[in-house]
């Protein structure tokens, strides 16, 4: 059974800690045990005329000292309880967290980031508020029900009076078999209505400005109104079975002691037990009846958390599409040739191939421009080449290794990539582009910037390259947001830098110098250039030209300008626009 691992393993490296939690609420609830039998007798001497101010003040001692021990005994280990559940809720997100960093985009693209945000929140919160109240609460309970019966067994009351009173508390077995599993179904289904609802408010809130522009929050109002409908009906479902369980429980236990004045009064009257032993049943019972509520409360917490369990373990247990093969090898920096031999490769799931039949080798230091339509496959190639999805064994090798066989650190150290949309953390601009190497020197920092172009506008903000991005700090405009991005990639150093239409958003000056930069600063570096300007390739040592997954045309730009094709095509296209955005301006 794979399903309380998670904290199975958690609890056993912390059991002695566990250990001593248990005995100092376990002590605390034999004391407490006492108490009825100091009261018995108090009551006893009453009855028997020998009160004086003596048994007064060791009756109130006593009562004083089970009280003291009671609060701190069950005080320390309700405290170190308490710390294990946070420490635990500490651990289990530690460990979701390294889980989805090893998990592909491909699983990112299936689930939405709302549901995995609630595993680390609402899955294990609810284990730890098992943990810490649960454990701690049947400890107590079950401590207390056991001392109670040993010292209802050992006091004077007659064993057949206890037996009878305990009748009702014998369907609790009975009502806890009944409830358990349907109360655990309906927190499954609570739990993943809540993750459905964080999934929704995390899109929405992603889509925020979409969703002022185009005036539509009714709709969007409405849309996470459903979801939190569902959450509302799946938790009163909930709600309506965990409430009926634990009255049940406080029911039977109300029984015993309905029968234990009935029976043990009408013993009493006949003299058969004294008022004491009658005081004393009373109370035993009167103290079972807590705990009783307790246990049903903790049931109800350990089928929920179980339910949350499942899906951690569920979580935790997922395997990451992309594996090292064990015998991987490091990539070779002295020789990083790229060679694709016959690549063919289909999404998963998707009916048609993405790249079909793609043969291409960029030597040592040259550049490789890719041109092609939009949805043509050129981020699918640089996505293979970089194994973000994995390719057919022996398609692509570095340096005569098949990237299959290379180590994912290796491959990822050894490319630099720059999506077109590079993700900018809320930190400094200085922390965003030393990204790969935080200790980088401020001189390294400045130069990426000056190759990526955007040093000027780093420069004119006041604090600089110190200058914060994102929820506290400010927004950079698209071009720029690009260009640092650009000069994170720059500053790794990378023999492979790929540039994955990177330039899109910067004027065509801009542009140019930007592609002049990139000669003149990685000679000897191989680069590879997506784009769908022409302007951004055309210097580049070969080019190829995608459609549909296919290499339809190669050559350098003057080759590919004398062919009637694509190529050709495009840069007609683009050149008339040109003329037409200089004629208007
Ligand atoms: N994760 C995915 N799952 C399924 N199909 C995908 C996925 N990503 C891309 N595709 C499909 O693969 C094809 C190639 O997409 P790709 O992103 O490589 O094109 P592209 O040439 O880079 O386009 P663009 O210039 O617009 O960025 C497209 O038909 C696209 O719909």
């Amino acid at each position: 059974m794979q399903s309380p691992r998670v904290l199975y393993s958690y609890l056993r490296s912390h059991w002695h800690v566990y250990a001593f939690a248990i005995l100092s609420i376990t002590v605390a609830n034999v004391v407490q045990a006492f108490y009825p039998r100091v009261l018995g007798q108090f009551t006893d001497t009453l009855q028997t005329g020998g009160i004086n101010r003596e048994a007064i003040v060791d009756a109130s001692l006593k009562l004083l000292f089970i009280g003291i021990a009671f609060g701190l005994l069950a005080g320390l280990g309700q405290y170190i309880i308490m710390r294990l559940g946070r420490k635990f809720e500490f651990v289990a997100r530690g460990k979701l967290f390294t889980r989805f960093t090893t998990l592909s985009e491909h699983y990112y693209s299936k689930h939405g980031v709302g549901k995995l945000l609630s595993y680390v929140m609402n899955d294990v919160t609810s284990v730890r508020e098992s943990i810490s109240m649960g454990v701690n609460q049947t400890t107590n309970a079950v401590i207390l029900i056991v001392s109670v019966l040993v010292m209802m067994t050992l006091s004077s009351i007659p064993v057949y009076l206890i037996l009878v009173c305990m009748i009702p508390l014998l369907f609790i077995p009975w009502v806890v078999v009944l409830f358990g599993p349907r109360v655990r179904g309906r927190s499954l289904k609570v739990q993943e209505s809540l993750a459905k609802m964080t999934e929704t408010a995390e899109e929405q809130f992603g889509g925020i400005r979409v969703t002022k522009k185009f005036a539509v929050e009714p709709i969007m109002r409405a849309r996470f109104g459903r979801t939190v409908d569902t959450i509302v009906d799946n938790q009163l479902r909930l709600v309506r079975l965990s409430s009926m369980f634990q009255a049940l429980l406080p029911f039977l236990g109300g029984l015993s002691l309905i029968i234990a004045i009935a029976y043990g009064g009408y013993l009493t009257i006949q003299g058969s037990i004294t008022i004491g032993s009658f005081v004393s049943l009373t109370l035993y019972l009167r103290m079972i009846v807590n705990p009783l509520q307790q246990i049903g409360n903790v049931i109800n917490t350990m089928q929920r958390s179980r339910a949350s369990l499942e899906r951690l373990n569920n979580m935790l247990a997922v395997q990451p599409d992309i594996q090292e093969s064990p015998d991987a090898k490091a990539l070779d920096a002295a020789s990083p040739e790229l060679r694709i031999r016959g690549l063919s490769f289909s999404y998963p799931g998707a009916g048609q191939e993405a790249l079909r039949n793609i043969n291409l080798t960029v030597p040592h230091g040259k550049t490789l421009g890719i041109i092609g339509k939009t949805g043509s496959g050129k981020t699918t190639l640089v996505k293979l080449l970089l194994r973000v999805y994995e390719p057919p064994h022996g398609t692509i090798s570095i340096g005569g290794l098949d990237v299959r066989g290379a180590t994912l650190e290796s491959l990822r150290t050894f490319i630099a990539y720059v999506p077109q949309d590079g993700f900018l953390f809320s930190t400094s601009i200085r922390d965003n582009i030393a990204f790969s190497d935080r200790s980088s020197g401020m001189e390294t920092v400045e130069r990426s910037a000056k190759q990526a172009q955007i040093y000027d506008n780093i420069t004119d903000f006041p604090d600089g390259f110190e200058t914060k991005l994102g929820e506290r700090g400010i927004t950079l405009s698209g071009g720029q947001r690009q260009r640092t991005s650009l000069a994170r990639g720059f500053l790794k150093g990378a023999p492979i830098l790929i540039l994955d239409d990177s330039v899109s958003a910067v004027d065509a000056v801009t542009e140019t110098n930007i592609i002049d930069n990139l000669h003149s600063q990685r000679r000897g570096k191989t680069t590879i250039i997506i784009a769908h300007r022409i302007s951004a390739i055309k210097h580049a040592d070969e080019i190829v030209v995608l459609d549909k997954g296919t290499i339809v045309q190669r050559g350098t730009h003057e080759q590919l300008m004398k062919q009637d094709g694509l190529y050709a095509s495009l840069y007609a296209i683009q050149e008339e626009g040109t003329r037409y955005a200089e004629g208007k301006g």
